[in-house]
């Protein structure tokens, strides 16, 4: 009771809104809320002061009747009270709450209105929040925290606020400001309601929509450490504006080759209505291999340009356990691709098994082992227990058809490495190999970075591509002028020198390694020979002690307790008799 007529008499009614609301809050904008006076403005404060306070004070009788009277007597009166805020405010509200499904996912419905309010915002509502559109060139001003905007529809008028509270807590908590809860609500006359529920709200969502794919800014999203996840609008994603430039025009490979993952693209983002008649999830794996520098992750930032979506960078090692991962796959938004590079090293996904045998050799050779080591061991086996099952879930269980539309990639340096269930098809649908730079691609980057189509040198880097394995990264460097007094001609021939150079290498290398090789093969061959004779000894050792035991025996020179200890030992050296 105290609480409420606090609440009735603080200032905040009439004025401040951007604070942390309390219970008493709730009510005030309840009550503010009841008594809003639709007209051609928004409300009318005096008048709104005056209603409020009016019905405040009935709101108090009403509770000190209902605290004081018999119940009987206080149901009545509050029978009656509602009919008279009934009859005294007709008007109907629908709340659109931010978060939905147990508060695990954004509400792509708050989201449209959120894009649709937008517009109107900029012209009705007094305190706008400003944030920066595509290429920060722009400002877009939306509708800041407990703010109103009019809307007109058909002739309609209608009434939209933004609003945010912060419940009252009894419990003390660690994490004081993740509780705020922030919603819509839009207000109309209860004459309207077919027109509003029916028409309106779906008008409301595919202009939203709409102005989201006009403003579209694309994101690039990292998985935070678990220990910030707190409170339940928590940020499991921390995201950048998505400027990566690379396009496909700009990728070096076989044309041939590219063109094919476009199509593949392309059919993934039409085929909504194809992954439904199948029944699968509306999402595709790619699995891109290659040595490093060979355009894997640029081939990733021109699909996500190609394609438009957003781009998710999991860093699995900073993922605890299977529930998290699955918990970082259900906020992430669709028409996304989820990307997660050089999978061989994030995790030791050649499969749990080995790494357990593994643990038992080094302790069995070891004994009790290197504490310093094995503190280290329990350190990387606490940062993460992703599993190999739940990656396999992560990609294609229950939980990967919720949102739709995502693309999953992987690249790794070595697939051999990878457990043939993780990149099977079905989870891995399309592997990419990136290969060294052959002269298609070296065309892509001579355009890219000379401005060249055509050059009488290109015939010799054509042959030396052949000969020599160069990156596309390795290739890039040397294209690029270092100075201004750089041109075509001596960029090319800088690439000649590098690959005149990187072909020496690899013979030397070659050489070495034969070498090597060679020198492994006679060690081998000298150690099978050193067994061999070693083998041969023990042999003739044997039949040695044998023939001198029979000779003994035909002597009658041993006695026959003596000659079962030979006997003995002649087996113990690996001869039967
Ligand atoms: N196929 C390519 N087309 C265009 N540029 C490329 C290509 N490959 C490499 N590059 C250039 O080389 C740089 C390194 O390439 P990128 O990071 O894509 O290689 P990667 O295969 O992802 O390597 P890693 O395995 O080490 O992650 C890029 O910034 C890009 O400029
Ligand atoms: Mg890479």
């Amino acid at each position: 009771m105290d609480c409420l007529v606090a609440c009735l008499s603080s200032p905040s009614i009439h004025g401040a809104r951007n604070r942390r609301a309390s219970a008493s809050d709730i009510f005030e904008v309840t009550i503010l809320d009841y008594f809003r006076l639709p007209g051609g403005k928004m409300i009318m404060r005096d008048l709104l002061m005056h209603l409020s306070s009016t019905v405040g004070g009935l709101m108090i009788i009403v509770t000190l009747f209902q605290n004081n009277f018999p119940p009987h007597l206080g149901d009545l009166l509050q029978k009656y009270t509602s009919k008279l805020v009934r009859l005294l405010y007709p008007y109907i509200q629908i709340t659109f709450p931010e978060y939905t499904g147990e508060r695990l996912k954004k509400s792509d419905v708050y989201t449209a209105i959120q894009n649709y309010l937008t517009e109107k915002a900029t012209t009705g509502a007094k305190k706008l929040r400003a944030d920066t559109l595509k290429d920060s060139q722009s400002l877009v001003l939306s509708m800041d925290d407990n703010e109103e905007v009019t809307d007109e529809f058909q002739g309609t008028k209608l009434w939209w606020s933004s609003n945010k509270i912060i419940p009252c807590s009894m419990s003390m908590s660690v994490y004081p400001a993740t509780e705020e809860r922030r919603f819509y609500r839009l207000m109309f006359h209860k004459h309207h309601r077919d027109l509003i529920t029916g028409t309106y709200i779906k008008h409301v969502m595919s202009e939203g929509k709409a102005i989201a794919l006009k403003n579209r800014q694309r994101k690039l999203y990292t998985n935070n450490p678990s220990d910030n996840w707190y409170g339940y609008k928590s940020n499991k994603w921390s995201h950048v504006v998505f400027e990566h430039p690379a396009t496909f025009d700009t990728l070096a490979m076989e044309p041939k080759k590219k063109q094919e993952i476009m199509s593949d693209l392309k059919k993934f983002s039409e085929g909504k209505e194809y992954y439904k008649k199948i029944g699968k999830a509306w999402k595709r794996g790619y699995l891109l291999y290659g040595p490093p520098g060979t355009g894997k992750s640029t081939m990733i930032a021109a699909m996500a340009n190609f394609m438009n979506y957003d781009v998710y960078d999991l860093e699995l090692t900073a993922v605890k356990d299977n529930l998290e991962l699955r918990k970082l796959l259900i906020d992430t938004s669709s028409k996304s691709i989820i990307v997660i590079e050089d999978i061989d090293c994030s995790l030791d996904l050649t499969g749990q098994r080995k790494k357990e045998k593994k643990k038992d050799d080094d302790e069995d050779e070891e004994g009790k082992g290197d504490p310093a080591k094995k503190m280290k061991e329990e350190e990387e086996t606490k940062a993460s227990k992703v599993t190999l099952s739940g990656l396999l879930n992560f990609i294609d269980g229950i939980w990967s058809a919720c949102g739709g539309e995502r693309i999953i990639i992987f690249t790794t340096n070595f697939i051999d490495k990878l457990d043939p269930a993780l990149i099977r098809r079905g989870r891995m649908d399309k592997h990419i190999e990136m290969s060294y730079c052959f002269f298609e691609a070296f065309k892509v980057l001579a355009y890219n970075y000379l401005d060249v189509e055509s050059h009488p040198l290109f015939g010799t880097i054509e042959a030396m591509l052949k000969e020599t394995n160069m990156t596309p990264a390795d290739v890039a460097e040397n294209l690029m002028p270092k100075s201004s007094t750089e041109t075509p001609e001596t960029c090319l021939r800088s690439l000649i020198k590098a690959l005149e150079e990187a072909k020496e290498e690899a013979a030397r290398k070659k050489a070495e390694e034969e070498e090597e090789a060679k020198k492994k093969a006679e060690e081998e061959e000298e150690e099978a020979k050193k067994a061999e004779e070693e083998e041969k000894a023990k042999e003739s050792e044997a039949k040695h002690a044998a023939k001198s035991i029979e000779e003994a025996k035909e002597n009658g020179l041993v006695a026959n307790g003596k000659l079962e200890e030979e006997k003995v030992n002649v087996k113990g050296n690996g001869v039967t008799n």
